[in-house]
């Protein structure tokens, strides 16, 4: 594969930063709101946003059914925040309605840190991530209560776990996008080579 083809679920939330940042990240990267636009790129990131107005939104443009059908068929795709909410396969407490892509084995709970701490900043150490732990960006953000056998955890913070891997979904409670840090979009683009690496054999 040449320079792949990322898009960006550009539904709500902070699309732009996303598509900056895989760029720089070495990647083709453009916005998805309609299925024919998912069906046109290598892999998927889900940005941060409300996670609930994303799941009606994914259902109002009709793309919640091929996002599902493109994430089981191993199509690789990066969550973060909300986005990491819609890769679970469980949430703890969704509001009425509110329906996730799933991929991840694991349960989040939103808005988990609680009203004093809605918005921080923390160092945070990434497995895969070389160097310096990445500065972690937390909005109102969830952790994840537990995962499956097939889920590996790449991140903790404060004891609850912050990033997760399980195949070729990647989720983090905090926004890599908004740091000028790009190592964690990189990480996600060499799963995108690594995949298509293996569809290729
Ligand atoms: N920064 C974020 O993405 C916030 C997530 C939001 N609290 C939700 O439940 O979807």
């Amino acid at each position: 594969m040449n320079t792949p083809v990322i898009g960006v679920l550009a539904l709500q939330g902070d699309v732009r930063e996303h598509l900056i940042a895989l760029a720089a990240a070495d990647a083709v990267a453009r916005p998805v709101r309609r299925p024919e636009e998912l069906a046109e790129v290598d892999a998927l990131v889900l940005p941060g946003g409300e996670s609930t107005t994303i799941s009606k939104l994914a259902v109002l443009f009709g793309v919640m059914e091929p996002l599902r059908a493109r994430v089981r068929a191993g199509m690789p795709v990066y969550g973060t925040c909300a986005g990491m909410i819609m890769l679970a396969d469980k949430i703890l407490d969704p509001r009425s309605g509110q329906e996730t892509i799933g991929g991840i084995d694991m349960i989040v709970r939103r808005n988990a840190f609680g009203r004093q701490n809605e918005s921080f900043e923390a160092a945070v150490d990434v497995r895969g991530v070389t160097g310096d732990p990445v500065e972690g960006v937390f909005i109102r953000a969830p952790w994840v209560e537990s995962v499956g056998g097939d889920a590996e955890v790449l991140a903790e913070h404060g004891g609850h776990i912050v990033a997760v891997r399980q195949g070729n979904a990647l989720a983090t409670s905090f926004h890599p996008e908004l740091t000028g840090d790009h190592r964690v979009h990189a990480l996600f683009v060499d799963m995108v080579r690594a995949t298509a690496a293996v569809e290729s054999l």
